[in-house]
């Protein structure tokens, strides 16, 4: 099968540890060894998440005294990309000696008039107390939302169009590469008139990213992985159940959080409904049992008729 691979952001960097270089490098090693079975049966894309990373390092831009303006967020998506692409690419030569593996930097094409612009929704960066948030929303002119327990900024969050390199991406999946690709949902861009593409300040959802990119790619299955084994119903409540096997419609009928488990299930509703033949959102910790349908919760295209 070929299989796309949504890596949650907490897979890299769990809630309220320090996003210390070791510490995700150790992280991006874990995933690297969990997904390590997939790849002797599978063709796989990996995507990652980017909020916590690309919301330190524009921290560090704006605090930077030697700037006249911060790095724009286009520029600090692509570092991200290099910088998790980098750790997720030498952890997986380390779990799957002999394998060739590449990643890439990648541009996703955006609407210039999403609303999403001017109605942030995207988390990034490190979670605070609401009176830190309040402050710096004050001094820094972020826009803040709760987020859990804390608070934390809220970004642009764009709907992705197109992986612009998708056809680079494809020859490498069909040399037997494993792609590491699109990470941060891919760096935000938009196309003018002259066929000119131009960064904006966002951070694209890397699931919706990952459904687009699956359904470009002809994949089999789009695998959804955070740190909740399966999407739970009355969710918070003490009646939350997990739930097994769901049909796209059944599952859009329900309600989930715009910055978290929102996007998941958006990303695989669209994927089914593309054409796709299944979407898994769960953990991290056993990417076959979601495979074989023994976890997670598994979302086909509704039935017909
Ligand atoms: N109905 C739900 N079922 C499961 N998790 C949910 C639900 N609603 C919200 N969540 C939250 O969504 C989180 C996963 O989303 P997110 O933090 O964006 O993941 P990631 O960073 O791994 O992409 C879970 O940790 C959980 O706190
Ligand atoms: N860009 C993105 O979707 O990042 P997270 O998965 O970390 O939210």
């Amino acid at each position: 099968m070929r299989i796309l691979v949504a890596l949650g952001g907490n897979a890299l960097l769990r809630r309220h540890e320090r996003p210390d270089a070791a510490v995700q490098q150790a992280n991006a090693r874990r995933a690297a060894l969990a997904l390590a079975p997939l790849f002797a049966e599978h063709e796989v894309v990996i995507t990652h998440g980017n909020g916590p990373q690309v919301g330190v390092l524009a921290v560090q831009s704006a605090s930077d005294p030697h700037l006249s303006t911060p790095y724009p967020f286009d520029v600090l998506g692509a570092q991200t990309q290099g910088m998790i692409g980098y750790w997720l690419l030498q952890e997986l030569h380390n779990a799957v000696p002999g394998r060739r593996v590449a990643a890439i930097i990648n541009q996703t094409e955006v609407d210039p008039a999403d609303p999403a612009f001017t109605n942030p929704t995207k988390f990034i960066g490190e979670t605070y107390t609401h009176e830190e948030a309040l402050e710096l929303a004050t001094t820094r002119g972020w826009s803040v939302h709760p987020d859990g327990d804390g608070w934390r900024r809220v970004v642009g969050s764009p709907q992705p169009r197109e992986v612009v390199e998708t056809d680079l991406i494809r020859l490498l999946l069909d040399s037997g590469a494993i792609v590491v690709c699109a990470g941060g949902g891919g760096v935000p861009v938009v196309r003018d008139g002259a066929d000119r593409l131009h960064g904006v300040e966002a951070v694209v959802d890397k699931d919706l990213t990952g459904a687009v990119l699956a359904r470009a790619l002809d994949a089999d299955a789009l695998l959804v992985l955070t740190d909740v084994p399966a999407v739970l119903r009355d969710y918070g409540t003490p009646q939350q159940a997990e739930i097994g096997e769901i049909d796209a419609a059944s599952l859009r009928a329900m309600r989930f959080p715009a910055g978290s488990m929102g996007p998941k299930v958006e990303a695989a509703c669209r994927f089914v409904e593309g054409g796709g033949k299944f979407a898994v959102i769960g953990s991290l910790d056993d990417p076959i049992a979601l495979l074989d349908g023994r976890s997670g919760t598994r979302v086909t295209a509704p039935a017909l008729g």
